[in-house]
């Protein structure tokens, strides 16, 4: 058993993790305040009623502020999609092209609980919330599971220095000697769900936890905790604080998700439409991201050996071959194809290498724009969301 224990607070807090198997983990907070008998509280955040709420529109949670919130803007935006906020301390607002949309600007974790209380339909957030906040939560659908932004991970560190020197692995950590039932290796986290859950399930034994809101970097040079469960990206904040992850130590690589409430697919009218023309614009948003588009003109006899040739080059086969298409021009009264206007998808990555096959082949005039929308025949992810639902 565990213990939890705020780094800085005033009301004493403490809390036990009650677990009879890694998946049934729960904390539960007992708050007592100075000279005041402890009391149980019930505190709910959303609605509590069992079955949905009742209302006509549907509603999309965002972030309301922090790192999350711009990019998430910016996504939608360039999905044709965006959103149309009076100003920024209005926490509703609209997407026109979705009628009968509301958009409600929430903290991550809030929008997290809201679409397990029903209060949300659909949500935009990091999949680190979602499985902190959800905590295995069978009513939350990902919809989608790589919206190419927020990427970060939620890592275990220690010190680089001290007794940590030579530890490299969480198997290394698990068998310092060291971690007894007297003297457990102390882990800072503001991830008190997921923390204890992979400790637990990675069976380091004698473990205690204490969380704080932000910071947490310092907590092992101020003597407060051994290790830190935190978000990483750059890994600039561990550097700077003499900390380092470990082999094995990283709990969960996240990145900005779309959510939904099972219930609302299912129950609530026009939900899965909604789902559906998001996830279509994301997808093909999200495909075309990678994508150039080409075109070049060459010289040749017929398209079949303009094709060919182009065929012929690793990095030109595009989506689906090469579109050819004849460019005509009179000589001596005469109308004849000189030469073939070619059209292909190129991965950004590929570009230059793209270029130069062109050329090789003897490709000239080569214009790139960027795409906006790739539309495949089916969207993948709909298709798999509609077979978990049963539909
Ligand atoms: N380096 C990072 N550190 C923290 N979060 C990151 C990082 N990179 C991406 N993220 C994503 O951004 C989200 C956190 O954003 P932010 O810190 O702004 O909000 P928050 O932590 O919920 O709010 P607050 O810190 O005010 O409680 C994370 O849940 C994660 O998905
Ligand atoms: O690997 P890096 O790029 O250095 O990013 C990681 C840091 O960013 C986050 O902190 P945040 O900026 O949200 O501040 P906080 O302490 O208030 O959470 C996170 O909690 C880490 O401390
Ligand atoms: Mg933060």
């Amino acid at each position: 058993m565990a213990a939890i224990q705020s780094l800085s607070s005033q009301c004493f807090y403490s809390s036990s993790l009650l677990h009879s198997s890694p998946a049934k983990i729960s904390v539960k907070f007992t708050i007592s305040c100075c000279s005041f008998a402890p009391s149980p509280v019930t505190v709910v955040n959303g609605n509590v009623e069992k079955r949905l709420p009742d209302r006509n529109e549907i509603r999309l949670g965002l972030p309301s502020k922090g790192r999350m919130a711009s990019d998430t803007l910016d996504l939608l935006r360039d999905c044709q999609l965006s959103v149309k906020q009076v100003n920024p301390r209005q926490y509703v607002a609209q997407i026109p092209q979705l009628p009968n949309l509301e958009v409600w600007f929430q903290r991550p974790k809030d929008v997290v609980r809201k679409l397990v209380s029903g209060d949300l339909d659909l949500g935009i957030v990091g999949l680190d919330t979602v499985t902190e906040y959800g905590q295995g939560n069978e009513d939350l659908m990902l919809v989608h599971d790589a919206l190419e932004f927020g990427d970060c991970r939620l890592s275990l560190a220690i010190p680089k220095y001290g007794i940590f020197e030579n530890i490299n692995s969480l198997k290394e950590l698990a068998q310092m000697p060291q971690w007894t039932p007297e003297r457990p290796l102390r882990v800072a986290t503001g991830f008190t769900y997921m923390a204890p859950k992979f400790m637990m399930e990675n069976g380091l034994q004698h473990v205690t936890f204490s969380t704080a809101d932000g910071a947490l970097e310092a907590a092992p040079a101020m003597g407060i905790a051994d290790a830190i469960v935190d978000l990483v990206s750059s890994g600039t904040t561990l550097r700077e604080n003499n900390l380092k992850e470990i082999e094995g130590g990283i709990i969960l690589e996240s990145q900005a998700v779309l959510v939904a409430s099972r219930k609302s697919l299912v129950q609530r009218e026009g939900v899965l439409h909604i789902t559906h023309e998001m996830l279509e614009r994301l997808e093909a948003h999200l495909r075309a991201m990678g994508q150039f588009t080409v075109t070049a003109n060459m010289r040749g006899s017929s398209a079949e050996e303009v094709a060919e040739r182009i065929l012929s080059q690793t990095s030109l086969s595009g989506l689906q071959g090469p579109t050819i298409s004849p460019v005509f021009c009179k000589h001596d009264g005469r109308v004849q194809a000189d030469y073939y206007a070619i059209v292909i998808c190129v991965p950004k990555k590929a570009l230059y290498k793209s270029v130069q096959q062109l050329r090789a082949i003897g490709g000239s005039g080569v214009l790139v724009s960027p795409l906006t929308y790739i539309f495949e025949e089916e969207t993948p992810r709909w298709r798999q969301l509609l077979s978990k639902l049963g539909l």
